[in-house]
């Protein structure tokens, strides 16, 4: 199973822009999780920060024991282990074929001989539907089969975790809904912990068991999918409906004379209807379901009192089979 990480406190700058403060939040194991925000909130550097590639200036990040922020690097490095790591662009190396390039961390990292190389590659191979696709060169197939080989190597060292990096950008909608698919079917399959960073709306309401989103240098909100989906928060409801109107601009945010003047004109993002709750996508047929389920309804059921009474009814339907009324 996945294991738990931690975050508590987490302060991020680059000289005196802080990119988020006071990041708190828990991504419970073996569940899968999204991280939204527009362009340049910072997604990408708290993914960084949570592998302890770039150290933030206070806080924690507690990963089987480990403080990926505050250990010796020796420790950080040893712990790094127990993540899958999938950039945007897949992250191959060109001049290596498919093949080559998902066992170099078997290489890198193991002392394992060619024969098991070979079998737990082709196993990953296998898994993201690339077999046949082995022998090619990164620039020879499409950006999509780039995104699946890249995580077909973040698979090869058995990783307790994933982090997923826009595992969308640059596809189409058919790609990105495979993508989705792929995502539900490998925590199916392996029961990782999960974290995907994502602007993408089709991936955050029907991929995740649990979502947050970073605005203003800030974690607007992190729980259960359907804490977010439910949200009143005007920067949560105006991103989940990709409108224009609400405190998101163009350069990030708006100044507050723009949304007074919106909010004049009647298309406020409180006037628009709650977004459709879709349902989570299953594993595909013949998989075994995914054990997360049943963890999260015990740990949501822990958590009721606290949850407001749109995200309880959004979840008991959820609950509920075929979508029935609990
Ligand atoms: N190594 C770095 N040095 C200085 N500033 C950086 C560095 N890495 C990121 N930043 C800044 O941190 C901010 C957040 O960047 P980040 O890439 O994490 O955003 P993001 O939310 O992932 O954006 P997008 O959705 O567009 O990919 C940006 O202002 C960026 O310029």
């Amino acid at each position: 199973m996945g294991i738990e990480v931690i975050v508590e406190g987490l302060t991020k700058s680059f000289g005196k822009q802080t990119v988020w403060q006071d990041v708190t939040l828990t991504l419970p194991p073996g569940e899968v999780s999204v991280m939204l925000g527009p362009s340049g909130t910072g997604k990408t550097v708290f993914l960084k920060s949570i592998i302890g590639l770039l150290k933030p200036e206070r806080g924690r990040v507690l990963v089987g024991g480990v403080d990926m922020v505050n250990s010796p690097e020796r420790d950080v490095y040893e712990a790094r282990k127990m993540f899958g790591l999938m950039f945007q662009d897949g992250a191959l190396f060109g001049s290596m074929n498919l093949f080559d390039n998902i066992a170099f961390p078997l290489r890198e990292h193991t002392r394992k001989k060619e024969a098991e190389i070979r079998r737990i590659v082709m196993e990953r191979i296998d898994m993201v539907g690339l077999l046949g696709a082995e022998g090619k060169l990164p620039g020879e197939i499409s950006g999509g089969m780039r995104k699946r080989a890249g995580l077909a190597r973040a698979l090869v060292l058995d990783p307790q975790i994933i982090l997923c990096d826009e595992p969308d950008s640059g596809l189409d909608p058919v790609r990105t809904s495979y993508i989705s698919q792929l995502l539900i079917d490998l925590n199916a399959q392996i029961d990782a912990t999960m974290l995907i960073v994502t602007h993408n709306l089709d991936i955050a309401s029907t991929v995740p068991d649990n979502m947050g989103m970073l605005f203003r240098r800030e974690l607007v909100a992190f729980g259960p999918r359907e804490l977010l989906l439910t949200s009143d928060e005007p920067v949560v409801r105006q991103f989940l409906s990709g409108r224009r109107a609400g405190p998101i601009g163009m350069s990030e945010e708006k100044d507050e004379a723009t949304i007074a003047l919106e909010q004049l004109n009647g298309d406020g993002i409180g006037s628009g209807q709650p977004p459709r709750i879709v349902p989570q996508l299953e594993p595909s047929p013949g998989l075994p379901p995914r054990q997360a389920v049943q963890r999260r309804k015990a740990r949501v059921l822990s958590m009721w009192d606290s949850l407001p009474k749109s995200a309880r009814e959004a979840i008991k339907t959820g609950f509920a089979p075929q979508g029935e009324p609990a």
